[in-house]
């Protein structure tokens, strides 16, 4: 593949941060008004990373890693000490206004939207600062209004909307001015199962109808199961994996944690037959290795053999992943 080929093409990259060094206790504190210690961090450590257009590739890494940093440097926020970096033909923190008009951001945490106003006011202010043309925009309101069913919500003002149908016109907001390269940024945090499926579902549409290539970060595996076929994931400020999703499918499908809290506290014998991960006399966590079947049946016999009160099923977090990646 060519080199020009790539929407994302980044080399070696590196952030520095200039982080003041203090030692504990009151002198110390005193000290530090005179003279300040400081120590250089690096967010990220020679990054190197290649987009294909038209990807869905999913960006992620445990807290403190470096995928923020690489975030802001790729969206033109802030701009590197080593490394090249070429988004869509741009440097990005070079020419930014031309650059903005290709790109979208999806935060789960913030919004764009104006949280007095229905969103479709905000869409029409974003239509004149994007300069899209009226014809088209009418076209895409209706095209997303029908995708994502919020032919009323986006008439009601942005407070009276719950988080699902936000994220649904956080979305939208993102997309009028037909970005070539969006950051979805957490876009399903703290939503419920069926609201997290209907933003997966949406991404991927519009991932097809309108090749828009999309760098996600998530916590929530599902996300990546569901959506991307590679993913790049850092730890402190290095790639560590950078691949397709089938090879770390292993340990989402068949890698399952299930927390489960007891009813009446419970003798540790009636747990040996269990991998545990942690356990009290009021709630174990059990590791399971199994297809997503017998992971049904291993739940019905749980439920029969234990006084269980409530149970959850989750995935095994990405730190767990990183560190099985290290020691395979
Ligand atoms: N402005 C800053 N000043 C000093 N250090 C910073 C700054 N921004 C980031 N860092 C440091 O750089 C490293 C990477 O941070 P970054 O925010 O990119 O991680 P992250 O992977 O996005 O984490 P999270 O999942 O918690 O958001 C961390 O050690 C962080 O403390």
């Amino acid at each position: 593949m060519a080199e020009n080929d790539y929407i994302i093409n980044v080399i070696g990259l590196k952030k520095a941060f200039k982080v003041s060094k203090r030692e504990e206790g009151f002198g110390a504190a005193i000290k530090s008004l005179w003279s300040r210690n400081h120590e250089t961090v690096y967010g990220v450590d020679g990054i190197d990373m290649k987009v294909q257009r038209g990807e869905i590739r999913g960006l992620i890494g445990p807290n403190g890693a470096g995928k923020s940093t690489t975030i802001k440097i790729l969206s033109g926020i802030l701009h590197p000490e080593e490394g090249q970096v070429n988004v869509m033909g741009y440097v990005p923190w070079k020419e930014r206004q031309k650059y903005v008009k290709k790109l979208g951001v999806v935060f789960g945490q913030k919004s764009q939207l104006w949280w007095d106003l229905p969103p479709i006011d905000t869409y029409a202010l974003n239509r004149e600062m994007y300069k899209v043309p009226h014809k088209r925009y009418l076209e895409l309101v209706d095209y997303f209004k029908e995708l994502l069913q919020i032919g009323d919500v986006v008439h009601k003002p942005v407070r009276q909307l719950s988080l699902g149908e936000r994220m649904k016109c956080e979305f939208v907001c993102a997309m009028l001015h037909e970005p070539e390269l969006v950051f979805l940024d957490e876009p399903t945090i703290g939503l419920d199962i069926i609201s997290k499926e209907n933003i997966r579902k949406f991404v991927k549409q519009v991932n097809q109808d309108l090749r828009t290539t999309f760098i996600l970060t998530t916590h929530d595996m599902s996300d990546l199961e569901n959506l991307c076929e590679n993913v790049t994931i850092i730890n402190k400020g290095k790639v560590v994996y950078d691949n397709g999703m089938s090879r770390l499918g292993h340990y989402f499908s068949k890698k399952k944690l299930i927390d489960v809290q007891f009813k009446e506290p419970l003798d540790r014998g009636r747990l040996d037959e269990y991998t545990l991960l942690s356990s009290d006399e009021l709630t174990a966590t059990i590791e399971l290795d199994l297809d997503e079947d017998d992971l049904r049946q291993f739940v019905y016999e749980l439920l029969g053999k234990l006084p269980v009160q409530d149970i959850n099923i989750r995935n095994i977090p990405i730190e767990d992943v990183i560190r099985d990646i290290y020691t395979a």
